[in-house]
């Protein structure tokens, strides 16, 4: 059986991720930022459906399994899949809610593949059956993520609001295994699973996972409840440390996600180390940096709206009244995103800026505006001790 190879967006070996118009999150691709500086686009979080048959603790989609009123139409949604090739050559991630509960899934995966548009898919894995993976297979999905945030079912099914979800998810891995889909674990970082972690990357290698995404809690939707879940600047620091160490440890792809400041720890880390950082010592975090909103990644929702991230329920504009292009190259958002004079705070004078950027979602929703400093870092940039 032929394993498909899901290549990362980097930039190629020996070149700078920055395109013509010097945006950290230009094209992977090989194709340059566009002529009048607009970064092109390299990951699309998409949210074909927000209905969902979990009940996720942390959901920043507040997930419900109810149909949601105003979802794209079939043809809404091809004629946006039209417009993704003029952003740049962006690989598509079909996300949720649960992905799966839209029924012309595979439909919309295949048109986009005729478009020449790289897709990997975003389920939570418990709807994944023998016949599901043989689809996936047939249309051509690159990868696919699966969220597991606790190493055995107590843990993830507590979590996640289902018992029954973590067999579930295993028994769907299984079927990807079969068809030999490649797949990724993704996990939210919670105070409740920290001490959790070498078991949960176990599991991850036990069960053949190619990569593990870690994606640190963003207080929205049901995370906003989750208060006490959400881990300190230090203890950020603490495990984004453990983590820069972990690495070394292990062929397994990591990557930190929401977890901007990483990009600042791995270069600190790297100079105490002597090492430079490289693509061929550092893979794709050498090539990338850490918040991507509006500059190399967007996200649309279920009805059409586009945002930094998911995360972040910042209106940059709706593909039913702009075309997405336009949206991607005019939304004031974006642009602000791409300029440093407009961040406030720490992050507007830190030497780090152009590599890290701070979660402008944990900015907005615990500072109270999308340009606001990141409020889990704990680092003072050199200009900031001067000004004191
Ligand atoms: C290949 C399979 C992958 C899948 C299925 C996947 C899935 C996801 C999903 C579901 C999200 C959340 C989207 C949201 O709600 O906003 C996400 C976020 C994200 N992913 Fe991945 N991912 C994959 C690979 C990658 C890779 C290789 C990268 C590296 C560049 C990456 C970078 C990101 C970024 C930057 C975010 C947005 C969160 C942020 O702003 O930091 N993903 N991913
Ligand atoms: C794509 C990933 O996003 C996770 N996810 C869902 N809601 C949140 C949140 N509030 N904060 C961080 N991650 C979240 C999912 O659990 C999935 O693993
Ligand atoms: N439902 C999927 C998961 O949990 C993707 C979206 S999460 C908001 O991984
Ligand atoms: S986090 Fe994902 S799986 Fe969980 S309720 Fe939300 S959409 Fe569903």
């Amino acid at each position: 059986m032929t394993k498909t190879t899901f290549e990362h967006p980097k930039a190629a070996p020996g070149k700078p991720a920055h395109g013509a118009g010097g945006h950290p999150g230009a094209c992977p691709h090989g194709h340059g930022a566009a002529q009048d500086g607009t970064p092109p686009l390299r990951l699309i979080a998409w949210e074909i459906t927000r209905s969902c048959n979990l009940a996720c603790k942390h959901c920043r989609a507040e997930a419900h399994t109810e149909p949601y009123p105003g979802e794209l139409t079939n043809a809404e949604a091809k004629a946006l899949i039209d417009t993704f090739p003029e952003t740049g050559n962006p690989i598509v991630i079909f996300t949720g809610g649960e992905p799966l509960m839209r029924k012309d899934w595979p439909d919309l995966v295949r048109y986009a593949k005729s478009k020449g548009l790289r897709c990997v898919m975003a389920p939570n894995g418990t709807l994944i059956t023998p016949e599901v993976a043989k689809t996936m297979k047939e249309v051509g999905i690159e990868r696919v993520s699966i969220s597991i945030d606790g190493p055995c079912k107590d843990t993830h099914d507590e979590f996640r609001g289902v018992p029954g979800a973590f067999e579930a998810s295993m028994r769907g891995i299984q079927y990807l295994k079969d068809e030999g889909i490649e797949f990724q674990i993704n996990t939210t970082v919670t105070r409740g699973n920290l001490g959790m972690f070498k078991d949960i990357f176990k599991l991850c290698e036990e069960i053949g996972a190619v990569a593990w995404h870690i994606f640190l809690l963003v207080p929205t939707g049901r995370g906003a409840e989750l208060g006490a879940e959400i881990i300190s600047a230090q203890e950020y620091e603490d495990v984004l440390n453990w983590f820069y160490d972990f690495r070394k440890t292990t062929s397994m792809q990591l990557k930190a996600t929401c977890a901007p400041h990483y990009h600042r720890i791995l270069r600190q880390r790297a100079k105490e180390d002597g090492i430079p950082v490289t693509f061929e010592n550092f893979g794709l975090d050498a090539v990338s940096r850490g918040c991507l909103g509006g500059v190399g990644f967007c996200f649309i929702s279920h009805t059409g709206i586009v945002q930094p991230c998911g995360y972040l329920e910042l209106d940059c504009g709706d593909v039913k009244k702009t075309p997405f292009p336009e949206i991607w190259k005019n939304s004031k958002h974006f642009n602000e995103f791409r300029n440093q004079d407009c961040f406030e705070g720490k992050c507007g004078v830190c030497e780090y800026h152009k590599v890290c950027a701070g979660c402008r979602a944990r900015a907005y929703t615990m500072n109270g505006s999308h340009l606001a400093e990141e409020p889990l870092c704990s680092y003072t940039p050199r200009k900031a001790k001067k000004d004191a």
